[in-house]
Order: structure tokens, then sequence, then C-alpha cells
């Protein structure tokens, strides 16, 4: 179920820091775990990859891939997730069967959620609601769009600039889970800054 705190791993070469970071963001609460690396080499990613489904699974948590069909396919991963850049969904769809969770980035633009449903998505993504230090162009999506999104029949997911302090905002609005990387990875106390994102679930 797409619901709660969705966390998104931060890129980077060192795979012991990365087990202990997420370790701690399931161990806070977090539902849902996207392993997304554009940096590392194919060999590392398919290990990466490996151990963090391993350890989402093992607590209960889902298991996506960013980018990457293949990958999500060699892991048995729990799905997939695409931007506009990226596999189409419809293929992705073919490709990892109709059980996997197929996400599908929508930017700010509810006639993208659309055609994402219509294409087979299982979630659509929304953002940036904030100001985002990972993705410093990324376009503003309002509040309002998870009102507009309400009746399209699949999890509404906001992501971008999402921190403990306005979070809660953002939950309010409607969003089924908040996708968060930097406010959540950056730093000691993870668990706690995940604990107190998926509080807002509870
Ligand atoms: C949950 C979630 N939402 C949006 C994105 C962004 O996807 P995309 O636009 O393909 O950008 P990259 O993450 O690939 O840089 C996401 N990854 N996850
Ligand atoms: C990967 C990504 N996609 C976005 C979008 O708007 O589609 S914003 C973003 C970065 C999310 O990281 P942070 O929580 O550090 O802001
Ligand atoms: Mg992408």
């Amino acid at each position: 179920m797409i619901r709660g705190l969705y966390a998104i791993t931060p890129d980077t070469d060192n795979s012991e820091q990365l087990i202990e970071q997420v370790s701690a963001a399931l161990d806070g609460g977090a539902r849902i775990l996207q392993y997304r690396n554009k940096g590392s080499d194919a060999v590392r990613r398919l290990w990466q990859a490996n151990i963090l489904k391993s350890l989402a699974q093992s607590r209960g948590a889902l298991f996506i891939v960013n980018d990457d069909v293949a990958l999500a396919e060699a892991v048995r991963a729990d799905g997939v997730h695409l931007g506009r850049d990226d596999d189409a969904i419809a293929a992705a769809r073919a490709r990892l069967g109709d059980g996997a969770i197929i996400g599908a980035s929508c930017y700010n633009s509810l006639d993208l959620a659309r055609s994402a449903v219509a294409a087979g998505a299982s979630y659509v993504a929304f953002g940036a609601m904030f100001a985002s230090g990972t993705k410093p162009g990324a376009v503003h999506a309002p509040l309002s769009l998870f009102a507009d999104a309400a009746g399209l029949g699949v999890p509404r997911v906001a992501i971008g600039g999402i921190t403990p302090d306005n979070a809660a905002q953002v939950v309010a609005a409607g969003a089924d889970a908040i996708a968060v990387i930097g406010s959540l990875f950056d730093g000691d106390g993870i668990a706690e800054r995940a604990a107190a994102l998926a509080a807002l679930y509870a």
C-alpha cells in the first residue's frame, strides 16, 4: 500500500553508510523505500539494490527502483518509479506484470497524471512541493493538486523539499505518501526524523 513515509535513497557509492542510513529510516517508520542512484556503476547498483530490497522487505516496507526497469526486474523489486525521461509506463507494465507497482512522476500536471493512470500507473507523484536542494531546478507544484487528483483512483505522492517542519500541510492537502531525500538522510538523527514524518500518518 502506498501510504506514509516514502524514503528515497541519497545517491552514493558508500554502501556501508547507505545501509546504515536506510536501516535508520526503516526503524523510524518508512513504509516505502525507493532506490535512487544515478552515479554508481551497474555492478554496485545491482549489489546495493539487492541488499536494500532485503532490508526493506524484512521490515515490511515496499521496495521500488527508480528509473531502471531492468534493475527492478533483476532484484524482484515491488516496482519501479518512472519520470518523463524514463521508459514508458505501458512498456514497464508489460515487462514487470500486473502485480508490479509502477509510479509515475507528474510534476505539476493533472493532465500528466490522468495519462499516467490511463497507461497503467499504480500511483502518481506531484512535485516539487517546496524548494529542493536535491533537485533545485524542479518545477513547483501547488498543494491544490492533491484535491484535484482525488478522483483518479490511485494514491497521490508528494515530493520535493519536504521536511519535518512543512510536511503536515502536504498531508493535510491530501497526499497519501510523502517522498523525502535530503531532510531525511542529511546528517545524524535519521530514525528520529523518519519517526516524526511517519507519525503524520499514524
Ligand atoms: C516518488 C517519486 N516522485 C518523483 C520522482 C522523480 O522522478 P523523475 O522525474 O524521473 O526524476 P529522477 O528521480 O529520476 O531524477 C521520484 N524519483 N520519485
Ligand atoms: C527526485 C525529485 N523529484 C522531484 C520532482 O519534483 O519530481 S523533487 C526531487 C528531489 C527530492 O529530494 P528532496 O526531498 O531532497 O527535496
Ligand atoms: Mg527518473
